[in-house]
């Protein structure tokens, strides 16, 4: 596994590969760092998929919110070159800020409407950082697939409209979300978790699959089912809700909401952010025509 830092040797890694076999595919997987199975599992289905696979390490700083929490995310760089050499990464890019922007950039990678709800509406700016950084990787990787969370679901819906409205060569896969053995998803931000928050963030789940039960009543709707799934997280003693929102997936639009989910044919998500203390962590579930979500 070849260690890169800097945009030189990432493209002379990658030209020593495609002039050895010209036929090989690429697969990269944009990450921030502190690993966890999450991010392997991701890692795995690029291995399995491609000639050679790319790890991007790098917290970008275009993505935070003046308040948030760019100083202090967790980082343990010899944790995480060994997690990827475990996993079968042949490459990590792992550039300092002033590698990725050497200035500040005077470009922008606006992607309209399906930003405009969820993490979009509560982190304002959060989607131009991402649609800039993860168009950069494109381009310096130039991969054939890019792999993404499910946990992330608007960034992956995102990421996905600004490939296509930019014709961008690359596929991207969407990679089912992986959970702690309790069901809270595994995020590294749950590093920030004292032990009586954390088993609090169990509600994130409970209350996910709560609303697949409920979805199966015939006759709920939209707006019965958002009430009865914050109820359930306020029942978490330091739980904040910032959005529990029910929208079409990919598209992120608000549904008919008086009209009962039952029979509905479309597909739709239950997006959760939810805070703990200052961690804000969220989850999702998806819900396809006449099943009870995945
Ligand atoms: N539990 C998970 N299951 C599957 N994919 C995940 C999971 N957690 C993160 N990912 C994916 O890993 C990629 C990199 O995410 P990132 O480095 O932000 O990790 P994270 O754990 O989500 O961190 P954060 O706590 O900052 O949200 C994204 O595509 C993200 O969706
Ligand atoms: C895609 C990404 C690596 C861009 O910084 C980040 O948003 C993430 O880790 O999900
Ligand atoms: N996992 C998405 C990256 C972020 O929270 O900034």
């Amino acid at each position: 596994m070849i260690l890169c830092r800097t945009i030189a040797e990432l493209k002379n890694e990658l030209y020593s590969i495609k002039h050895s076999n010209d036929q090989a595919t690429i697969g990269l997987v944009p990450t921030m760092g502190f690993l966890h199975e999450g991010h392997a599992s991701l890692m795995r289905q690029s291995v399995a998929e491609n000639i050679a696979s790319v790890l991007s390490i790098f917290v970008n700083p275009m993505q935070f919110g003046p308040n948030e929490d760019f100083e202090r995310y967790p980082r343990d760089e010899a944790r995480d070159l060994a997690i990827a050499k475990e996993n079968g990464i042949d490459i990590v890019f792992m550039p300092e800020v002033k590698e990725m922007y050497p200035s500040k950039p005077r470009t922008s990678v606006m992607i309209s409407q399906l930003t405009e709800r969820l993490c979009g509406a509560s982190r304002p700016g959060h989607f131009d950082g991402v649609g800039l950084v993860v168009s950069k990787l494109f381009h310096l990787v130039q991969p054939d697939r890019a792999y993404f969370g499910m946990k992330d679901a608007q960034q992956l819906a995102v990421i996905q409209q600004m490939t296509d409205d930019l014709n961008i060569p690359v596929e991207i896969v969407p990679c089912p979300i992986v959970r702690e053995p309790d069901g809270l998803a595994l995020s590294s931000r749950n590093v920030y978790l004292s032990a009586e928050q954390r088993q609090q963030a169990v509600v994130l789940s409970q209350s996910l699959a709560l609303a697949k039960q409920m979805v199966e009543e015939k006759g709920i709707t939209p707006e019965e089912l958002i009430a009865r799934v914050k109820a359930k997280i306020s029942e978490a003693g330091q739980a904040e809700i910032d959005y529990v929102e029910w929208l079409t997936y990919p598209s992120l639009e608000l549904p008919a909401w008086n009209e009962p989910i039952a029979d509905h044919s479309e597909k739709y998500i239950l997006a959760l952010a939810v805070k703990f203390g200052s961690t804000r962590l969220i989850d999702n579930a998806l819900f396809v025509p006449n099943t009870r979500g995945e």
